[in-house]
Formats: structure tokens, sequence, C-alpha cells
């Protein structure tokens, strides 16, 4: 039985994906092969030795560490686009609530409960609503940063409400560039699109060079009375300077699936509890995707999908299937293909991938192997996680 550890709210449909006569889905397996997860963090916590893979179902992985995962040849899988839709519609419900007084006027309407007059209430209601106006979308420009799977789609959704759009992405894919309406104009820096835009969303990942993006010295090139919409993570702004943006005027609102305690007491950023993929088909999509991409890594080898491992996939030629992680460097291929010869098993089919410093290596060989050629395997200089699968 293969033992699959599970955190979080997992979509029952993604689970059900498990065979039961082969897998053991449980959130308590103490020798699990695989983890599958959402956003827990698994920073400081004891990994078991006996997993092979982790797979997030969704698309940040800033919860999980793979650089540390790696050398230890564990394969780390997310769900590219997945729930992108989910968090495209959160951000045109954004978009509206930062451009229309639609809180504060629903409080307002709220304070009126004790009005028991109906005309009475009709004359708040319509003295009222003065105060709630705002402006349209329309014609307006939104900065779209990281023009990914959901910076793509929502920079197409905001062509179509007749928005003006800028995008920017140093690191787009050229995937990711055909999804994109050609009438969205490229900035050549963030602070170029910051000075532009009147609403700017970010969908980057929280890596490196993009935590803390949103800081004072961003909001000084910013365009006065920005909103800000930050569904992606809360380490791409900084809550200090955020907060003086919102009491300068610079940024006229902020909202974020991001609540911090300084952003929470200072009572000016419209905050949602990481709603954005938290949508039925989402959930669904992400669980199906990560169920299926495990059982194609654990039973075949296969490897989709991944953020630390070279995407390789071979059809299954016979029954007899070796994969192996090596360090990427020269002959360690050539060294496990003479052990194979000198033993006189014949290889069928193989395929061999490198990404940075990782390779990875499916053979299909015309015999079982034994015990003994998996430990000889095993024990070839810089070769590890040898599976018969
Ligand atoms: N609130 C929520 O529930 C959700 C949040 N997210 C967050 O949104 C992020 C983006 O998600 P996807 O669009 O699916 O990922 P993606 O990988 O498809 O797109 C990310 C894009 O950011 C670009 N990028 C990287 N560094 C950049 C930089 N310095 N400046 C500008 N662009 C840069 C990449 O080139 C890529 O095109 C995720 O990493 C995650 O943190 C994703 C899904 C749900
Ligand atoms: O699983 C979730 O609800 C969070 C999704 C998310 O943040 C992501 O996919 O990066």
């Amino acid at each position: 039985m293969k033992k699959i550890r599970t955190y979080n709210n997992i979509a029952a449909v993604g689970l059900a994906k498990f065979p039961t006569d082969r897998y053991l889905v449980d959130a308590s397996s103490e020798t699990p092969d695989a983890l599958l997860l959402r956003s827990h963090k698994l920073h400081n916590e004891e990994l078991p030795s006996s997993v092979l893979a982790i797979a997030r179902a969704g698309a940040g992985v800033n919860n999980i560490p793979v650089s540390q995962y790696t050398p230890k040849g564990i394969v780390v899988f997310n769900t590219p686009g997945a729930n992108a839709n989910a968090v495209k519609e959160l951000v045109l419900a954004s978009l509206l609530l930062g451009s229309r007084g639609i809180t504060d006027s629903m409080s307002y309407v709220a304070s009126l409960a004790d009005e028991k007059d109906a005309i009475e209430l009709h004359k708040k209601v319509e003295a009222g609503k003065k105060k709630y106006g705002g402006s349209e979308l329309t014609g307006k420009t939104l900065g779209v940063v990281g023009l990914g799977a959901i910076g793509a789609k929502i920079a197409n959704l905001a062509i179509d409400l007749g928005m003006k759009v800028i995008g920017y992405d140093p690191a787009l894919s050229v995937e990711a560039a055909w999804q994109l309406s050609s009438q969205v104009n490229r900035a050549e820096n963030l602070n170029s699109l910051l000075a532009r835009s009147d609403y700017v969303t970010l969908h980057v990942p929280a890596i490196k060079p993009t935590i803390g993006m949103m800081n004072e010295e961003a909001f000084s090139a910013a365009k006065d009375g920005m909103v800000l919409i930050n569904l992606a993570r809360g380490e791409l702004v900084e809550e200090e300077a955020v907060i003086n943006a919102l009491d300068s005027g610079k940024l006229a609102a902020h909202l974020s699936d991001f609540p911090s305690e300084g952003l929470i007491a200072h009572g000016k950023s419209t905050l949602f509890p990481h709603l954005g993929a938290s949508t039925v088909e989402a959930e669904e999509n992400c669980a199906v995707m990560a169920a299926k991409q495990l059982i194609d890594f654990l039973d075949n080898g296969n490897i989709i999908n991944s953020v630390n491992f070279p995407a390789v996939s071979m059809e299954r030629t016979t029954g007899y299937r070796l994969t192996f992680a090596n360090d990427n460097i020269p002959k360690v291929l050539g060294t496990v293909l003479n052990l194979l010869a000198d033993l006189n098993i014949n290889v069928l089919d193989m395929v061999n991938k490198s990404r940075d410093d990782i390779a990875y290596t499916i053979v299909d060989i015309e015999q079982e192997p034994t015990a003994a050629l998996l430990e000889k395997l095993s024990s070839v200089e810089h070769v590890f996680h040898v599976r018969s699968v």
C-alpha cells in the first residue's frame, strides 16, 4: 500500500482519485510516500524520510522549503492554472469594491435598521448615498504585475471591461504570452507601471525579487489615489508603507487576501481571509490535478508540473521500470547504463532530463529488477532515489 498524508481541506473528488486497493490516504500516516497539501507551512517541520514527493494543490509553493528538499530528491508539484479563474473573479470583485463605496454604504444601510418610518427611511437612504459615490472602471488604467495564469486572465478581463491595461513581467513565458490580449501594453519596469496605473493588481510568487516589492519607494513612484489589490501573497507588500500610503491618500484603497495585525488594526484596508482560491471549482480542479500528478509519479515515475524537477514522462513499454535522480554532472548516466550493460540487462526505452542541479531518468528494462540491482544502482556515486515502479 502506498501512503499519502494530507493536510488542509482537500476536495473529496481529488482524494477519490487514489485507488483504494493501492493507496491509503489520511492525515496521520507516519511513513507517507507523499504529502498532499494546500497552504500548510512545512518550514521548520521534520519530514519523514519516507517522503518521495509533495503536491501543493494550488499555485504558490512558498509554504514549502523547496530548495532544502531538492538535494534530497523530493519532487515538489503544484497545479498551475487550476485556481486561476477563482482568483480572477475575486480580483473583479476587488476592482468594484475599490471603485465604489460598496462596503461602507452597506454598513450605512445596516445602521438604519431601527428606522421604522418608511418615509424617513427613504429620506435617509437618499440623503446618505452622496457619501458613497464612486467612479467607473471603464476608461481607467489597470496595471497587472505578473502575467502568468492569473495575471493574463485578469488583463484580458479588464480589456473586456473597457479598461486600459499595462502589464509587467520580466520572466513572461511564451505560453503565457500566447494567452494575453494584444491590447495589453508592456511596462519596462515596475515603477513605470505604477506611475501610469489607477488600479494595480499583484500576481507574482513570493520569491526573493518580489518580497517587499510594494515598499515606500514603489509608492512614491505610484500615481496619486491608486487602488492596490493584492491577492498574491502578503509578503509582497511592506505593511508600514501601505499604511503610510493609505494615510497620505497616495492609496485610495487597499484590498488584500492577507490580513496582518497592523492592517487589521488600521482599519482602512479591505481584507479577505485568503479567499482567492476558495471556490468549489478551484478546490476540485486543484485537488484532482494534484492527486493525478502524485499517482502518475508514484506509479509510473512520471513528473508533470514539478517546481523543482524537470518534466519527464514516458509511456510504459514493459512492466519493468526503473527511475532515479542524480546530481546533474557528466558521466553519471553513462555509469548507470554501463552497469546495466555489464549485467546483460537490455534497455527498451529511456528518457533523461535535467533542471538546474538535478537530473532525472526513467528507464524501461526487459527484466524485473532485483533488490541487488537496485542496491547497486543506489551505490553509484551521485545517484539517489532509485525506484522500481
Ligand atoms: N489568494 C489565493 O488564494 C491565491 C494566490 N495565488 C498567488 O498568486 C501567484 C501567481 O499565481 P499564478 O498566476 O497561478 O502563477 P504563474 O506562475 O502562472 O504566474 C506568475 C507570473 O509572475 C511572473 N513573475 C515572476 N517574478 C516576477 C517579477 N519580479 N515581476 C513581475 N512578474 C514576475 C512570472 O514570470 C509568471 O509569469 C502564486 O504564486 C500565489 O502566490 C495563486 C492562487 C491562489
Ligand atoms: O489553497 C488555498 O486556498 C490557497 C491557494 C493559494 O494561495 C495558491 O494556490 O497559491
